[in-house]
């Protein structure tokens, strides 16, 4: 465990959450959102959230396209990363077509551009990777050889170091597209978050919750986040009774490791916290892609704002980068494909 230091310096404003006076809502709030089904579950989780909070406020969602719908046949860290799922829904924003965008908060990167800001993070669904397959119940069931399907580097290289026998195969798409895929025999397996599963009522697909010691979680898989115009602080106002102040923390401090280590998705590193009681638990991994060469680092410590969560999730980072995750972060960088334009 690293020496942990605390800090202080208050960031999550929740002074509408404790004042008398009641937030005045406008008349309508317009909510962008990506098509696909996860995505129109989350929006619709939000607006109705929002709808119980502010009855006379007509909210309703705006789906779109984004590029990373678009873009199917190649692996995602070779064209651009997270970037790409979240663009469209920022451009809505700033020509004030939507008031706010909901987000697979892993999909948003750790730096949003100037203007922009996460205005809100909703209580966190399972983190937990999911092991579906029609044919086995578990990783450890599968036999040498067999085909398990994920694009993810970081499972891959959770996989590769736990399963060496196994082969890993990439796997694209929206949710409905991946199950798909296993279902027409194209892999023996597949991971996929279990949150997203869980959201579209596929929660009976999941043959085996894998543990977060042995794939950890992505910076913020599970959560929601919601981005708006810098600007709004009518809107940030609104979005008060949403925080969920131990994930706002957990993820703080997780997108904080990701931040330092410059991370997207063309890296394989989790980064996983958990808050109870005041405390804040904190683990990451940055990984070679074969999972041969780990390096893990981890911290504990008393935290109660999101400068203190950041302030953890650095001190992590910098562990980590003593170890040497530099030279394999180098190493992954100069492998791959430029970004797409
Ligand atoms: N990378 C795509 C993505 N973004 C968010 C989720 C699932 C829901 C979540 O983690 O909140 C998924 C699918 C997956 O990883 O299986």
């Amino acid at each position: 465990m690293l020496p942990f230091t605390h800090a202080s310096g208050p960031i999550f404003q929740l002074s509408s959450l404790h004042s008398s006076t009641v937030t005045p809502a406008p008349a309508k709030l317009v909510i962008a959102s990506r098509e696909s089904r996860l995505a129109l579950w989350q929006a619709e989780h939000v607006r109705a959230a929002l709808q119980q909070y502010y009855p006379a406020c007509d909210v309703s969602i705006l789906g779109m396209t984004t590029r990373g719908d678009q873009i199917l046949d190649r692996s995602l860290s070779k064209v651009g990363g997270k970037g790409l799922f979240v663009k469209e829904l920022e451009v809505a924003l700033e020509e004030g077509r939507a008031d706010l965008a909901v987000h697979s908060l892993k999909d948003v990167p750790m730096d949003l551009p100037a203007g922009f800001a996460l205005a809100g993070i909703m209580e966190r669904e399972d983190p937990r990777d999911a092991f579906v397959s029609n044919d086995y119940a578990s990783l450890a069931d599968l036999p040498a050889g067999a085909v398990v399907g994920t694009s993810s580097l970081r499972r891959e290289a959770s996989l590769r170091a736990r399963y060496p026998h196994l082969q890993v195969a990439p796997l694209r798409g929206n949710l409905d597209t991946r199950l798909g895929k296993l279902d027409r025999g194209e892999y023996a397996a597949i991971i996929l978050a279990a949150a997203g599963l869980r959201r579209l009522g596929l929660g009976a697909r999941i043959r085996a919750l894998i543990d977060v010691d042995d794939s950890l979680p992505a910076a913020g898989q599970g959560a929601l986040g919601i981005e708006i115009c810098s600007a709004r602080d009518d809107v940030r106002a609104c979005l008060a009774p949403l925080l969920h102040q131990p994930t706002a923390l957990a993820v703080s401090a997780e997108r904080a490791v990701s931040r330092v280590l410059g991370g997207s998705c063309q890296v394989p590193l989790a980064a996983y916290g958990e808050w109870r009681d005041g405390v804040l638990s904190l683990r990451a991994f940055v990984s070679s892609i074969d999972g041969v060469r780990r390096l893990e680092a981890a911290a504990e410590g008393p935290v109660t704002d999101a400068v203190t969560a950041e302030q953890m999730g650095r001190a992590v980072a910098a562990d980590l980068l003593r170890q040497g995750a530099d030279v394999i972060l180098a190493e992954l960088t100069s492998s791959s494909a430029p970004p797409a334009p």
